[in-house]
């Protein structure tokens, strides 16, 4: 089964526009589990554009399911996660200046760092994943960190769908099956919607968990976030593929 971890930036950045507190982020989590999901994700940068770190705090004794706290670990994120000890902490390394999360791990390059900051976190009973791109030789490393399972970095599945899907999932395909050879767990997330979820779903073997958060927010508007959350999940379902 691939569990639906819905992201709730877009609530943050929502209630910050106002300074006050609506939508209530704490609610609207709550209120995700309750439509369906089956797990958080919040992606606190460091300038607060979106999730506070506060809200990381409040968060983890409000869900129920699973939170999953995404950052590039600098000292302050590894500060707040060791702190809040989320169920999941997912490695990313975006710029602070970055609009959103634009690449995935050079796990060859940055190795040696990645198996500290890994062995830190699994310490404290977080379970890892490390954002990576669908390459064979990053899939390779990351599995020598130690790390419990990686996140591939869909955004390139989701430009090159629309046109190809078969060229669009190769790489992540061959990528994924790799990942089962050595052990990894898989999730995967940016960028993923209505139109290319089921297919990614269908063609991914052993995929563990999904991350969605722009698209899903943004058909809520339109759908409603309780029917929302179903229609995603049912992309999800086996039935489905
Ligand atoms: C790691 C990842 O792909 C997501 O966290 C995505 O970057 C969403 O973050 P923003 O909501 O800040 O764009
Ligand atoms: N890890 C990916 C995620 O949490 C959500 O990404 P997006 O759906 O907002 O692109």
């Amino acid at each position: 089964m691939t569990k639906l971890s819905v992201n709730i930036n877009k609530i943050a950045t929502l209630r910050n526009a106002r300074g006050h507190n609506r939508p209530n982020l704490l609610q609207a989590a709550r209120d995700c589990e309750q439509f369906g999901a089956q797990g958080i994700t919040v992606h606190p940068r460091p300038d607060e554009r979106h999730i506070r770190y506060q809200d990381v705090r409040d968060l983890k004794a409000v869900v129920t399911t699973e939170l999953n706290v995404e950052g590039n670990p600098t000292p302050d994120f590894l500060d707040l996660v060791r702190e809040v000890r989320p169920e999941q902490v997912t490695l990313v390394p975006d710029a602070p200046d970055a609009i959103t999360s634009n690449a995935g791990w050079d796990t060859v390059q940055h190795q040696a760092y990645l198996q500290q900051v890994v062995a830190d976190l699994k310490a404290i009973g977080c379970r890892v994943s490390i954002f990576l791109d669908p390459d064979l030789d990053m899939v390779r490393a990351a599995a020598t960190t130690g790390t419990d399972r990686i996140e591939f970095y869909t955004e390139d599945y989701a430009r090159r769908y629309p046109t190809s899907p078969e060229e669009a999932i190769r790489p992540y395909r061959e990528a994924a099956e790799l990942a089962q050879e050595l052990n990894l767990g898989l999730n995967a997330g940016h960028d993923l919607d209505l139109d290319n979820l089921a297919y990614l779903h269908r063609n991914l073997p052993g995929l563990a968990e999904v991350s969605i958060g722009h698209a899903l927010i943004c058909d809520a508007l339109y759908l409603g976030l309780e029917n929302t959350i179903q229609l995603y999940r049912r992309q999800l379902t086996d039935t489905q593929s």
